[in-house]
């Protein structure tokens, strides 16, 4: 088939079984970039992807780009991208650029519904890759000790973000819901090597992602949240929003996830994203559908969530029209989206980068992203560690501080 005048062949080999550290210290041996990694909740979808057969990255149209027409089923693109195309860029995603896709040149893959495959250039190249594949999967080692930890920006500065954002919600006009953010610096006198970090994430709950476009820099974290997936006809979502920490005992447990579910502001918040997925459905399928809320636990932090699924519709959106249609959903941004997303952009102070975007894959028959939170950008001796909170009327900045701090702790606790 023809891509950007690039022939490319694909050359399936079946491997032996393999489990998800194999497929991330198999990742972590490789010498070639880029590098991309994606599990799923359900542990249905392992792959762990290395070089670029064919990059979708740029500023440009994702939609004209990628998956061209023609492209093969078996053809799956691993990649995400920005929160916020509008906002400036910060030096610290430049590799990344507004979006970031790419068809791995090897692909070690797992599904439930279908064989170990692999893509590359050209029947010469991919002898040649496999060649030189080291394929030796050594055991995990520990991440160096971090010589400096600091926030990003300052609780007074938090403060007044989350002040002035109650001040906007109180004029009860444009802005109902806004997800503001922070940053936090670890150092390390020494490199860290991405992949041993997402190593230490694997008995995390939920989604698990690396993107990784050069050797100095990669964005990876443990989601819980699904932005949406298409399979079999039915595209499935997810509404999480409205937090608590996870209790010291079970009964105290409890008592939190009580709590979520009778607090009027957490369910405010959460009916908030749930109006939002459902509208945005409601114009490109039927039969939505929406659970009833419930507390989804993870290591951490417990949630209030709604399932929401539809089929879609004889009007339905491509995928990539489906994703620019949902995202930023009021999750991560907040609502009305256009007000919120000004907000962030004139009081948040760093730049999102990838942090709250769509990191998933796509191919021509399935797709599945997650939204990109519990997440860190990797430096060679810096990491970027971010989380958010919703504001909405009766919001605390203290609560909210410490709610975000809970949130870093997959990553912090490491
Ligand atoms: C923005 C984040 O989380 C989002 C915000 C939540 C909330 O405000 O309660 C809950 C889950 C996520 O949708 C994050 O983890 O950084």
């Amino acid at each position: 088939m023809l891509l950007e005048e690039t022939e490319l062949v694909r050359i399936e080999v079946r491997i032996c079984s393999f489990d998800v550290e194999d497929a991330m210290l198999w990742l972590r041996s490789q010498h070639e970039f880029p590098k991309v990694f994606f599990l799923n909740p359900e542990r249905s979808h392992i792959a762990a992807g290395v070089g670029s057969a064919h990059l979708v990255s740029g500023e440009g149209d994702l939609q004209r780009h990628l998956l061209p027409e023609g492209t093969p089923a078996c053809f799956r693109y691993y990649g995400g991208s920005r929160f916020d195309a509008g906002a400036r860029v910060g030096k610290e995603w430049q590799e990344f650029g507004g979006h970031y896709f790419v068809l791995p040149q090897i692909e070690i893959f797992y599904s439930n519904c279908a064989n170990a495959q692999d893509a590359t250039k050209s029947l010469g190249e991919a002898i040649s890759a496999v060649k030189q594949m080291n394929v030796v999967l050594s055991e995990e080692r520990d991440l160096p000790k971090p010589s400096s930890m600091k926030d990003g920006s300052s609780y007074e500065h938090w403060k007044s973000s989350i002040e002035s954002a109650l001040e906007e919600l109180k004029k009860g006009a444009e802005l109902r819901k806004v997800v503001l953010s922070r940053n936090f610096f670890v150092e390390f006198s020494t490199e860290v090597e991405p992949m041993d970090l997402l190593l230490k994430l694997k008995y995390h709950q939920g989604y698990l992602f690396c993107l990784q476009p050069t050797p100095g820099s990669a964005f990876l974290g443990c989601s819980p949240e699904p932005l949406f997936k298409i399979s079999h006809d039915i595209i499935e979502t997810m509404a999480i929003s409205g937090t608590r920490p996870r209790g010291q005992s079970a009964e105290q447990d409890e008592e939190l996830a009580k709590e979520l579910l009778a607090s009027e502001k957490d369910k405010y918040e959460n009916g908030v994203t749930t109006k939002y997925i459902q509208e945005q459905l409601a114009n490109v399928a039927e039969d939505v559908e929406t659970s009833e809320i419930y507390v989804m636990k993870l290591r951490h932090v417990q949630h209030i969530c709604r399932k929401i699924r539809a089929k879609p519709s004889s009007k339905a959106a491509t995928p990539i029209e489906l994703l620019l249609t949902l995202n930023p959903t009021p999750a991560v941004c907040g609502e009305s989206r256009p007000v919120a997303t000004r907000f962030i952009r004139s009081v948040e102070g760093f730049d999102r980068g990838f942090f709250g975007g769509p990191v998933g894959f796509v191919s021509s028959s399935v797709c599945e992203f997650l939204v990109a939170i519990r997440s860190v950008l990797c430096k060679p001796k810096m990491l970027h560690v971010y989380a958010g909170a919703g504001i909405v009327p009766g919001s605390d900045p203290k609560s909210e501080w410490e709610e975000t701090a809970f949130k870093m702790r997959n990553i912090l606790q490491l």
